[in-house]
């Protein structure tokens, strides 16, 4: 099976399982594998005359309008509204559910609507499921202010990043890439990171100088100044995150991935 088909298997299973019948609101991420999880919300043929999808930038709004939906910017949701889903494409995940986002350079937005939704459900296909963050995908993607972008590649290098850059445009516009939030975005290679579990089991890291734990490389990082957001979605899950009295999490309560055999495969966290 192609890579495609199996997104778009992983997409149907997805829906299938976590999509409500009287959904109201639903966020809808970036990337190409959300094209398959939109593909599937019409496939399903439920009444979505009444729902609202939430995008996470420009493409992604594009899809929802061009699917004859009806698409809602996520300044414009009613106070107090939660999402009852967000779906979402991811670069990597690992053993606990922690994500790498980016890719497509749509972390901050993917970020406040994953976190604003009861659940968020990733998709994605098979080259993306890795026991640690950083094994097969090399960089963390980072949103900067432009002014401040100097300041944070000097930071994330004394983190342990080897050789941060600005991410340039890939078509024949010269220079930085900018986001929907006109901002710039830094590719920061690290070590694959260790999950929690790796740190309950006492290992600590590659033996070098650095930050190596998924969630204290997130931390560290969003702390510096001129950061608007990290492409790392770890912590809690939208049940967590709700249980301890807040909205939503960022960490997906399951991810679902397309296999070369045809296959989907599930992981799912620990609520
Ligand atoms: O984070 C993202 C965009 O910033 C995407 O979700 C991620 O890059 C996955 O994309 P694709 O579905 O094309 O593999």
């Amino acid at each position: 099976m192609s890579v495609e088909e199996s997104k778009r298997a992983a997409a149907k299973v997805a829906v299938a399982n976590h999509y409500p019948k009287d959904a109201k609101w639903v966020g809808i991420g970036s990337g190409t594998t959300i094209v398959y999880v939109v593909e599937a919300i019409k496939a399903a043929g439920l009444d979505t005359a009444l729902t609202r999808y939430v995008p996470t930038g420009y493409q992604s709004r594009q899809l929802i309008i061009n699917a004859g939906l009806t698409a809602v910017e996520f300044d414009a949701i009613p106070a107090g509204t939660v999402l009852d889903v967000a779906f979402d494409g991811a670069d990597e995940v690992d053993d606990e559910l922690n994500c790498i986002k980016g890719g497509g350079a749509c972390l901050f937005q993917e970020k406040i609507v994953a976190m604003q939704a009861k659940q968020f459900i990733c998709v994605a296909d098979s080259r993306k499921l890795q026991p640690r963050l950083l094994s097969s995908w090399k960089y963390v993607p980072v949103e900067v202010a432009p002014i401040a972008a100097y300041r944070v590649l000097r930071k994330l290098t004394a983190l342990g990043s080897v050789k941060p850059a600005i991410r340039t445009n890939v078509s024949s516009k010269e220079g930085p890439l900018k986001t929907d939030q006109d901002f710039f975005i830094i590719d920061a290679p690290f070590p694959p990171l260790l999950t929690e579990a790796d740190v309950a089991a006492g290992k600590d890291g590659s033996g070098t100088a650095g930050v190596w734990e998924v969630k204290e490389l997130a931390r560290q990082i969003k702390q510096i100044s001129g950061v608007l957001e990290v492409g790392i979605f770890s912590g809690l899950t939208g049940p967590q995150a709700q249980a301890a009295g807040g909205i939503g999490g960022q960490r997906p309560v399951a991810a679902y991935f397309g296999m070369p055999d045809g296959t989907v495969s599930v992981r799912k966290a620990d609520v």
